[in-house]
């Protein structure tokens, strides 16, 4: 059986997660692997309550980082532990590294409390006891946050991130920033700017070059995916 992989795909509100991860999983399908396609918060029935309550109700940064931190605990625990215990790829929408850079950098939450939340969030529900899972792999979409507050303008109505200033965004992306330069090795940038053609050249390259996608994989998605939402 082939080793489960987790990948995870980051970068602020608008930056094209969400357009490349269905087509993702396609690509892999098509190849013959088991993909679990998820999301955070969210990716359980108890985490996507907590996403609820994280996207529309009023709380301050403490409040956020113990929510995302305990639907992250029950999203390892009941969704991504058992599928990298299957060989499946996992595609998670946003995962830890979202904490540190919009509760962390974006509100100003102390990261060092973040790094504790994150060891005994993560730590004791893989088969090695003390294994804090990461992900194996982490695409980073980076965008101008004036640029992914356009594409975004039309698209739908705001959440409570959303909302927020460009200031904020600014700050979430320096926080991307620092924390792909903390571990160069995991982090993989891709430059969300291009058109999504040229970014999907790119996604598929770097699968490749681990050796993870066999080359020519899938179709460049159309802007639009039907049924991309997680
Ligand atoms: N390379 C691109 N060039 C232009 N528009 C794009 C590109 N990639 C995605 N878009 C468009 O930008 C909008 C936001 O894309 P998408 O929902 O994939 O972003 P996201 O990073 O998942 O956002 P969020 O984190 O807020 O869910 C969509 O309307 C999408 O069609
Ligand atoms: C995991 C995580 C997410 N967030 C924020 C980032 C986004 O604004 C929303 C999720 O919305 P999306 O459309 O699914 O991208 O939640 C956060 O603040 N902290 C986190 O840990």
């Amino acid at each position: 059986m082939a080793p489960g992989l987790f990948i995870t795909f980051e970068g602020i509100d608008g930056a094209g997660k969400s357009s490349h991860i269905a087509p993702l999983a396609a690509a892999w399908r098509a190849q013959g692997r088991c993909v679990t396609l998820t999301r955070e918060p969210g990716g359980t029935p108890l985490a996507e309550k907590l996403r609820a309550l994280l996207l529309h109700d009023d709380m301050d940064a403490l409040t956020e980082a113990l929510l995302v931190f305990a639907a992250r605990r029950d999203h390892l625990r009941c969704v991504i532990e058992p599928a990298l215990a299957r060989g499946d790829v996992v595609l998670c929408d946003r995962f830890t590294d979202a904490t540190f850079a919009y509760q962390g950098a974006g509100r100003g939450f102390d990261t060092q409390v973040l790094s504790y939340l994150e060891r005994i969030a993560q730590t004791g529900l893989a088969l090695e006891p003390d294994l804090m899972r990461n992900p194996d792999l982490t695409l980073w979409f980076d965008l101008a946050p004036d640029v992914a507050a356009a594409r975004l303008a039309d698209a739908r109505s705001p959440d409570r991130f959303e909302a927020l200033d460009t200031a904020f965004f600014h700050r979430v992306a320096q926080g991307y920033a620092a924390r792909a330069a903390s571990a160069p090795q995991r982090f993989a940038r891709i430059d969300a700017a291009q058109p999504q053609a040229q970014v999907w050249q790119q996604l598929t390259a770097v699968l490749v070059q681990r050796g993870w996608l066999a080359d020519g994989a899938g179709v460049v998605p159309a802007m639009s995916v039907p049924g991309a939402t997680l």
